[in-house]
């Protein structure tokens, strides 16, 4: 049996991995999972219902009845539900919860991008990215991103919230954001989307050819 093409796509808050990630599961055939998205619907359901987000136990509850295709990208989105979910992440046995779900989506050949979709997520993945792009350019970005929808909110604030949300996600003792040992680095700080897509398909296509010669 031929093994499941899986791109795993990992890097800081705003470094560009979902736009990547998303171009890339066009471009290859493959269903594509956000699994921040995980982490913010179980961060947004305990805010939902007024309950702590330290509370593990209705993490929990709320990581096992998330319904992967029932995830509303819009409300999740918002800007203060990542921060709450950077608070749920650090809970090790929400993680496992939601990583299995994950890896069942997997399965099959996928996209995914995250945290720790090429150290823990899949680690046989075929090809395994970390996008990044300096703290400045990801707030400077994410900025732009929230004026242009509206939201009247500083270039600071959001380049604070990076920062801390950098120090919770590789920081935190269960799976802390690295690169995989055999990733390869894409740094996007000085690259448009379009720059950044063509050097992420130049990766995988050379990956994967090398892959089909050996
Ligand atoms: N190479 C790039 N050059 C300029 N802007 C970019 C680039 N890549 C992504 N962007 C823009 O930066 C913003 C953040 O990108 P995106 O949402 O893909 O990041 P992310 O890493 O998935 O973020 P998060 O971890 O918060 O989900 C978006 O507005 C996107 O259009
Ligand atoms: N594989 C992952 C994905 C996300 N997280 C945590 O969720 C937060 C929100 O993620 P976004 O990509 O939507 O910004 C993020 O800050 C992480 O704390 C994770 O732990 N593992």
């Amino acid at each position: 049996m031929t093994k499941p093409l899986i791109i795993a796509i990992d890097g800081p808050a705003a470094s560009g991995k979902g736009t990547l990630a998303r171009r890339l599961a066009a471009q290859y055939g493959l269903p594509h999972l956000d699994t921040g998205l995980t982490y913010r619907a179980v961060a947004h359901r305990l805010l939902q219902f007024g309950l702590p987000l330290e509370n593990v136990s209705a993490a929990e509850t709320a990581a096992r009845q998330l319904d992967l295709g029932d995830m509303n990208r819009e409300v999740l989105s918002q800007h203060a539900v990542g921060e709450a979910a950077s608070k749920v992440a650090v809970m090790p046995s929400v993680r496992r919860i939601l990583v299995d779900k994950q890896r069942e989506f997997a399965a099959k050949g996928a996209v995914l991008d995250g945290r720790d979709i090429g150290t823990v997520v899949c680690p046989d993945a075929s090809v395994k990215l970390y996008v990044t792009a300096s703290p400045q350019v990801r707030a400077r970005r994410r900025h732009d991103e929230m004026v242009a929808g509206g939201k009247d909110v500083s270039y600071e604030t959001i380049l604070a919230d990076i920062e801390r949300r950098d120090a919770r996600d590789m920081g935190r003792a269960d799976s802390p954001l690295k690169p995989a040992e055999s990733a390869y680095l894409l740094d996007t700080s000085q690259m448009d989307i379009e720059a950044a897509f063509s050097a992420a398909k130049t990766i995988i296509d050379v990956r994967l050819s090398a892959e089909n010669t050996i």
